[in-house]
């Protein structure tokens, strides 16, 4: 028997990676859609990537947006939380205002969106750099527990746990999607109950006045 989700046409989402300056979202980036990684430091202005990728066998688009961290282009951010479907919030576990910026950055988002159920991950990067460590795991978790956002470390420099997180978020988007395509299908098939009911009840009139 086919699977409810057998037939759906390949789902498009558009993930915003967002951060402080040098943190290592194009790191994050580059490795996941191009296997590749970076050592030398550009700082971005904005790069979009599209890849495509299979998660939990459904077919998923992603245009992902790796933003610019310094503060001179942030001006643009508002732009890109509006377009956003999935946000990747990332810090460097070396830097611990890396890490206090996540939270301007979340309130940003819900007040843009209006919606504390967006879908979100937190990732804390340079997970290589443990004798660097400022954030305690402890005090990621309980970030991540607060705003009910899975938390991963990774490391673009050693490529852990980097598709976790895009696919993390991946499952989410797709969670949402449905939902919101079965609440669109509820809508759908009360209209049409609604417009039967009352073409039912016309009818009724109709055959009371030809006895009159
Ligand atoms: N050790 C280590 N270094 C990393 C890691 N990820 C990124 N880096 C280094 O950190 C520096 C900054 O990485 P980027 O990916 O350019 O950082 P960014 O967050 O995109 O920076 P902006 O574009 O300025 O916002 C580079 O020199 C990377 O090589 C990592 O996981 N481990």
């Amino acid at each position: 028997m086919p699977s409810k989700y057998s037939y759906q046409p390949c789902r498009e989402f558009n993930v915003v990676v967002l951060g402080a300056g040098g943190v290592g979202k194009s790191c994050l980036t580059a490795q996941f859609v191009h296997n590749e990684w970076i050592e030398s430091y550009d700082p971005t202005i904005e790069d979009s990537y599209r890849t495509q990728i299979s998660v939990d066998g459904r077919q998923v688009v992603l245009e992902i947006l790796d933003t610019a961290g310094t503060e001179q282009f942030v001006a643009m951010r508002d732009l890109y939380m509006k377009t956003g479907h999935g946000f990747m919030l990332v810090f460097s576990i070396s830097s611990r205002t890396s890490f206090d910026e996540l939270q301007t950055l979340r309130d940003d988002i819900i007040r843009i969106r209006d919606d504390e159920k967006i879908p979100i991950v937190i990732v804390g990067n340079k997970a290589d750099l443990e004798d660097q460590r400022a954030v305690d795991r402890a005090k990621a978790f309980a970030l991540s527990q607060r705003w009910d956002a899975p938390y991963y470390e990774a490391s673009a420099r050693t490529r852990t746990n980097v598709d976790e997180a895009f696919t993390d978020l991946c499952r989410q988007m797709l969670r949402r999607d449905d939902s919101e395509e079965e609440a669109r299908e509820e809508i759908l098939a009360q209209r049409a109950e609604n417009l039967a009911a009352k073409r039912r009840r016309r009818r009724k009139r109709k055959e009371k006045c030809a006895i009159l």
